[in-house]
């Protein structure tokens, strides 16, 4: 059930529900905000996109209440100020996730929409609520109501962050930040399906992505912000991803991306870096093998196996090969990412230090020089001596991506690794993972993103747990992958 209703045509006529003029809003150092001015209208699906640290998650806190302008002015549904439960019908789903992770999803739906669940013998209009919205929203969701968020895997942690923000009775603004880093494509769906059936009935949802073809899909307008300003805003029918990309300060064109990988794909007469057993979809067994140097994909739905293949390399488990020095760069960050009293250069180099050490003595300067080359590599926007819980989404994941490729592994295990980077970055990215396999790195990479594994040699496609089929280089296609994930076992294979 939908909340309340508002007409379109009661509202898309009057004053914009949302409306920013010249907000600033500066942290120490850093201008977050530079000066947005901005309107949004009821009835209509909102998108901002912009690099790692344009400034999108701060203008979004604003937008909630959460933060205060310095200066400049914010004016939402007629209020000119925030009350200290934020701006009146104003919810938001969180980039980061605001979830009590010691308390069950009913828990937390009582504790952020107690307004509208009895305080008296709340647990069950909580759980109803709770299990109410989230089918309502995910129809496939696994979640139990009295689950531990702890328990939880990212994607369904993301679930309940986003059915959490849409229970309010008065809710007129919904702020999605980064919602579908961690979903699965059915899960995508399903979400931006209930975005348009609250746009059609009068609310208004903003979208913060940097998946641009998402955006085009289902905003009416775009907004793209840069150095905390918004630059341009577009009617999202008239625009193409490149035209997106070139307003965020594209200077890489998409296409420099390229398909395949290191082109030494095929040379199976180079040493074999990493084995691990598997069985098949029809039980008979076989390995996932990458040989020295060749990038490896794991591909398939989200949740097949894929972080249990890393997961035993990682653990070295009893009957896997795999090179001594290992790096991992997990997606889940808040988790098992970043070490967050730390700043920048600590979480960078930590990997690193034993090469950098001589005898046991740290080498200052050349931790530095390592620090310097990798925040210049990859934008990383605060610099080195930036507290890392005060960056941004994106740049404290370039910090775990960096931190991985500044080590001297020779086997290096993505789990999803670019969730919340800005498309530019994601090409340096990809670049990067390419040269480093050419000068003998190998590469396991697991990604939710389809597209992604075509920056790989081969992938091997996971069913169940089980290896649905490999692709070799131009095969890897966004079909291919969907049609090994859904065929069935014993069927000829696509
Ligand atoms: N609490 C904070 N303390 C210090 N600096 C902050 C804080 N929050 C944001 N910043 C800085 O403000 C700038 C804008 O950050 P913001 O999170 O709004 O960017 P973003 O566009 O959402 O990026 P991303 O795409 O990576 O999520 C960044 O330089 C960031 O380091």
């Amino acid at each position: 059930m939908l909340t309340k209703t508002f007409p379109v045509s009661d509202t898309a006529d009057h004053d914009p529900l949302v409306q920013v003029r010249a907000a600033v809003k500066t942290y120490g150092p850093t201008k977050a905000l530079a000066g947005v001015t901005l309107d949004v209208r009821a009835g209509e699906v909102f998108g901002v996109v912009g690099h790692n640290g344009a400034g999108k998650s701060t203008l979004m806190r604003v937008l909630s209440g959460l933060d205060a302008v310095d200066s400049g002015s914010v004016q939402i549904g007629g209020a000119g100020r925030p009350s200290e439960r934020g701006f009146p019908g104003v919810r938001m789903a969180y980039q980061e996730g605001s979830l009590a992770h010691e308390l069950t999803v009913y828990e937390n739906i009582y504790l952020s929409s107690r307004n509208w669940i009895p305080d008296k013998r709340w647990h069950k209009p909580a759980s109803a609520r709770a299990a109410a919205r989230l089918d309502e929203i995910f129809p496939d969701h696994t979640i139990s109501p009295s689950d531990y968020v702890d328990d939880l895997p990212l994607a369904d942690r993301q679930m309940v962050e986003i059915a959490r923000a849409t229970i309010a009775d008065d809710l007129r603004l919904l702020i999605l930040d980064e919602p579908t880093e961690s979903l699965s494509g059915s899960a995508v769906d399903h979400l931006y399906a209930y975005v348009r059936k609250l746009r059609d009935s009068g609310h208004a949802i903003i979208l913060v992505s940097h998946r641009l073809k998402e955006i085009l899909s289902v905003c009416d307008r775009v907004a793209v912000m840069k150095d905390g300003a918004v630059v341009s805003t577009h009617h999202a029918a008239s625009v193409t991803e490149q035209d997106l990309f070139l307003a965020m300060g594209g200077e890489v064109a998409i296409q420099t991306a390229g398909r395949g990988a290191t082109k030494i794909a095929a040379d199976s007469s180079r040493p074999v870096a990493v084995n691990v057993p598997m069985l098949t979809v029809d039980g008979a067994a076989t390995q996932i093998v990458a040989h020295k140097g060749e990038v490896i994909g794991l591909a398939g739905i989200a949740g097949q196996g894929q972080e249990q293949v890393l997961d035993r390399l990682w653990r070295r488990s009893g009957d896997v090969e795999v090179s001594p020095a290992l790096a991992y760069v997990p997606g889940d960050r808040q988790r098992s990412g970043i070490l967050p009293i730390w700043n920048v250069a600590r979480n960078l180099t930590i990997t690193a230090l034993p090469g950098l050490s001589r005898t046991g003595l740290r080498q200052a300067d050349k931790e530095d020089s390592l620090v310097a080359e990798w925040v210049d590599r990859l934008k990383i926007r605060g610099g080195a001596n930036a507290a890392i819980a005060g960056l941004s989404g994106g740049n404290q994941q370039k910090v775990i991506v960096a931190r991985a490729f500044a080590s001297d592994a020779d086997t290096i295990l993505l789990d999803d690794p670019f969730r919340g980077v800005d498309v530019h970055t994601k090409v340096e990215l990809y670049q990067l993972i390419k040269s480093e396999a050419r000068k003998g790195r190998t590469i396991i990479w697991y990604s939710s993103e389809n597209s992604e594994m075509q920056h790989c040699d081969r992938a091997y496609v996971l069913r169940a747990g089980r290896i649905a089929g490999e692709l070799h280089g131009s095969e890897i296609t966004d079909e291919r992958i969907i049609s090994l994930s859904f065929a069935e076992a014993g069927e000829p294979r696509p």
